[in-house]
């Protein structure tokens, strides 16, 4: 008896040892004090760029849109638009009714990338390196966030903001838009994580040749390659292109916030985690909605898959 209890104990506080690390993880926390990272130094360098913001609309529906804000540079990300970025995100870990999420830029264009203005104000490795490890910190935390998002990406995604599109769980692109990531041109490579990501979505092959050739990606290349997820035509008077990509999202947020949030987590632990540990995580998700309401709801209703 004695043995079976502590065996019970053990197990508890070695799944919940899993889950902690997939909340620790869910929480960004790429970097610590340990890599020589300060957020607070960091935050306070960066806010001496101003210029533009990062907006957050949430509507009653369940998904929010995170607005790029900084038309007069094509929406590049200045300083300050850098901390915005991730005040927004920690405000979206923390909606408890949130299912889904679009990232789009203002005007009817995606982003640009860093602002050139700032860059070349801290142009020194070491400073390089610390914007690096905020910004990959940032759409960590974003790409992890247990909702389902997607980046609308209209006209141009250049450099970080071509980054930024895969800090998202899917793409979607109007009709004449560009995905490039430029960093090449800029004897660069991507910071923001924007390398790790693509790899993973779109294989290393095809990465190595949209890095090494700074190729423009448009929607029917995108989709060719797995880049984008659908192509968004401008129907003339219809929906815009954040209406399209509501209903779009919609179809994949429709249900009970804790199973939508239950599907990222699992999805999450499948893409990151060794196969043991993803097991191991999906079973603790899975006992998160196992007999919970919505559950119960469904077998008393006696539903039927047609
Ligand atoms: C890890 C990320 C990486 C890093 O941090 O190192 C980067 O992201 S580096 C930045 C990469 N992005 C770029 O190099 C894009 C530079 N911009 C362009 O190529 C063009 O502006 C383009 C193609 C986006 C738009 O060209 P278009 O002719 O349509 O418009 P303008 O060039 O006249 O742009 C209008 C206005 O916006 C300013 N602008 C555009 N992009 C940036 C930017 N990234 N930083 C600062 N300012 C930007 C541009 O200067 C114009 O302003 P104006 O005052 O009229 O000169």
């Amino acid at each position: 008896m004695v043995l079976c209890v502590l065996k019970r104990r053990l197990l508890r506080s070695s799944s919940c040892a899993l889950m902690g690390r997939l909340q620790r993880q869910s929480r960004g926390c790429v970097y610590s004090s340990i890599h020589g990272f300060s957020h607070e130094e960091i935050r306070e360098k960066l806010q001496a760029f101003p210029g533009g913001s990062v907006d957050l609309l949430k509507h009653d529906s369940g998904i929010a849109v995170l607005t790029i804000n900084n038309p007069a540079r094509m929406n590049a990300f200045s300083g300050s638009m850098m901390v915005d970025l991730k005040e927004r995100v920690s405000q979206l870990e923390n909606w408890s009714e949130g299912k889904g999420l679009i990232v789009h830029g203002a005007a009817e264009t995606f982003c640009s990338g860093s602002d050139l203005n700032a860059v070349r104000a801290i142009s020194n490795p070491q400073d390089g390196m610390k914007m690096c490890m905020f910004m990959q910190d940032a759409l960590t935390r974003l790409l992890r966030l247990p909702l389902i998002s997607v980046a609308l990406v209209e006209g141009r995604a250049l450099g970080g903001g071509a980054e930024l599109t895969t800090a998202c769980d899917f793409r979607l692109m109007t009709s004449g838009s560009v995905i490039q990531f430029v960093h090449k041109h800029m004897g660069l490579v991507p910071g923001w994580g924007g390398a790790a990501r693509l790899v993973r979505i779109v294989g290393s092959q095809k990465a190595l040749k949209l890095l090494g050739g700074a190729l423009k990606v448009d929607p029917e290349l995108g989709l060719d390659i797995g880049l984008a997820d659908e192509i968004l035509e401008a129907d003339q008077g219809a929906a815009t292109a954040l209406q399209q990509a509501e209903n779009w999202l919609s179809r994949y947020t429709k249900g009970p916030v804790p199973v939508i949030h239950a599907v990222k987590k699992v999805v999450l632990a499948g893409r990151e985690l060794p196969l043991s540990e993803a097991l191991r995580t999906e079973k603790e998700v899975f006992g998160t909605v196992w007999g919970a309401p919505a559950n119960l709801q469904a077998l008393a209703s006696k539903s039927k898959h047609k």
